[in-house]
């Protein structure tokens, strides 16, 4: 039985996370999104963002440009130091940890859906398991490094979920440094209901502008031409 295999082999929280991949996110979203409903899709976007915050909050970060595509993908950028480049020491690039493990959650590892924002900056693997595909470029060390992820299903049937297509790879070099995540929702997970509302996306990015004063938070549809700044002063 699963406990007699479990018994006697030092299995933690964290192998059984590691273990179950972002296949089990595609399996059961609600537990890290909350819904597959419009409330789940506008996570995925909280998810990133969440990680960009958190940068202003370590004092690296002052500016945030959000931008939803015609394709009903989006961008979130910051201008923080950039995730870092360097390997893992799981001999995977750190980015790739980044977007395809799936990090504990909650105080017990995977935790669960929190009804508060979202999974503290922790969550963009979620992301990543819940789109077609995700994009990420990195300004830092005065390079551009960029990788790919990806969901497909094989000609075998097997469904490979946000799996790295190709490795990190240095695509320029740049004065700048941030981090720039690209997504795009999967409407296979959300019923078809991929399309981001402006008005969900202004109000929310102004609190977090509100709540964050110095930072510079800049939304942009490119479906509608509507756009908005919000920045509170430090
Ligand atoms: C838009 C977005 C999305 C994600 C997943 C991370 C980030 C991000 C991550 C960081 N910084 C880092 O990860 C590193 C910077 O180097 C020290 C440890 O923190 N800045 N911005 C930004």
């Amino acid at each position: 039985t699963e406990s007699a295999a479990i018994a006697g082999s030092e299995y933690s929280a964290d192998d059984i996370q590691i273990l179950e991949g972002l296949t089990a996110v595609r399996k059961r979203p609600g537990m890290y999104i909350g819904s597959t409903t419009a409330s789940g899709l506008h996570h995925l976007l909280w998810e990133i963002v969440d990680n960009a915050v958190d940068e202003h909050l370590a004092k690296f970060c002052s500016k945030i440009d959000v931008t939803v595509h015609q394709d009903n993908s989006v961008t979130v950028v910051d201008n923080g130091r950039g995730i870092p480049t360097s390997m893992h020491k799981s001999g995977i690039p750190t980015p790739q940890v980044v977007f395809t493990i799936l990090h504990a959650g909650g105080k017990f590892g995977g935790g669960g859906y929190k009804k508060s924002g979202g999974l503290h900056g922790v969550g963009a693997s979620v992301t990543n398991a819940l789109s077609e595909w995700l994009e990420v470029e990195i300004y830092r060390e005065g390079k551009i490094h960029k990788q790919k992820f990806a969901t497909w299903v094989d000609d075998k049937g097997i469904e490979h979920v946000g799996e790295p297509v190709g490795g990190l790879e240095v695509t320029g070099n740049t004065n700048r440094t941030g981090t720039k995540v690209t997504f795009k929702p999967d409407p296979k997970v959300f019923h078809g209901h991929v399309s981001m509302s402006y008005d969900t996306l202004s109000e929310r990015l102004q609190e977090i502008a509100f709540l964050n004063s110095g930072l510079k938070v800049n939304i942009k549809d490119e479906r509608s031409g509507k756009a908005d700044t919000f920045h509170y002063e430090g």
